[in-house]
């Protein structure tokens, strides 16, 4: 499957993020329809060294039985050494062009963008996907910039070619089809389904309110 095509209904998550267990609100996840998973151990509670990297390996065999590709958020030597699918990075993270040289070819190596200068330079410098956003305010992520909007990711789409777009931040049901509308090519959620009554519904609906003829 294209990037563009994975790009769905990405969903991110790490074991701090769930009410439930994480394989199981994962798996959930994966039977409702994520096309994409991230695994984001980081922030109060979050798991580390041996245990960070075991819960790694066990949610990367899922997705793999899934047919959905893994990827790790932040921490490159993790993706490299457990043979995820890709890695992604933001601004403060290490520099694309770094994180490149140390990955296999066929890593999917995505970048965040917060602003349309971002976007560019993530796209001239080969990203394989954008983060865009917060589109929305978000209480998941605690350093989160200011809200862009549906203008400011109309804005990047516009300006980054033929790199996808992921729309990240306060993406629900409730506005996953504007994201769209707005010509993302799919919508990155935490909260959406890591915290909703039913995971495997809250992937199942994302997943309808943004399936477009590609
Ligand atoms: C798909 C996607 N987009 C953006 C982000 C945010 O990355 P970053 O700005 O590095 O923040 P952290 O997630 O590392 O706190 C993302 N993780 N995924
Ligand atoms: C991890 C992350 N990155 C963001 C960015 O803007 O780059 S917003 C965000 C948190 C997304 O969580 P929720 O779907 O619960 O709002
Ligand atoms: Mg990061």
């Amino acid at each position: 499957m294209l990037v563009r095509e994975s790009l769905q209904v990405y969903f991110i998550m790490g074991s701090n993020n769930c009410r439930g267990e994480p394989l199981q609100v994962v798996e959930q996840a994966l039977k409702g329809g994520i096309t994409m998973f991230q695994f984001r151990e980081k922030g109060s509670g979050a798991k580390t060294g041996k245990e960070k990297h075991s819960l790694a390996i066990k949610l990367k065999q899922l997705c793999n039985h899934y047919g959905v590709p893994f990827i790790v958020n932040d921490d490159v030597d993790l993706a490299v050494d457990i043979g995820a699918d890709g890695v992604h990075v933001g601004q403060d993270d290490e520099p694309l062009a770094s994180v490149k040289q140390r990955c296999p070819k066929s890593f999917i190596i995505g970048v965040s963008a917060t602003n349309s200068t971002e976007a560019v330079q993530a796209f001239q410098a080969g990203a394989d996907y954008i983060g865009a956003g917060p589109v929305f305010p978000t209480s998941t992520k605690q350093d989160a910039k200011l809200p862009i909007g549906l203008a400011g990711l109309e804005e990047i789409n516009r300006l980054t070619g033929e790199t996808p777009v992921t729309a990240i931040g306060g993406i629900h049901t409730d506005n996953a089809a504007d994201a769209i509308k707005a010509g993302a090519d799919g919508v990155s959620v935490i909260s959406a389904i890591s915290q909703a009554e039913s995971p495997q519904q809250a992937a199942q609906l994302l997943n309808k309110l943004t399936a477009k003829k590609r």
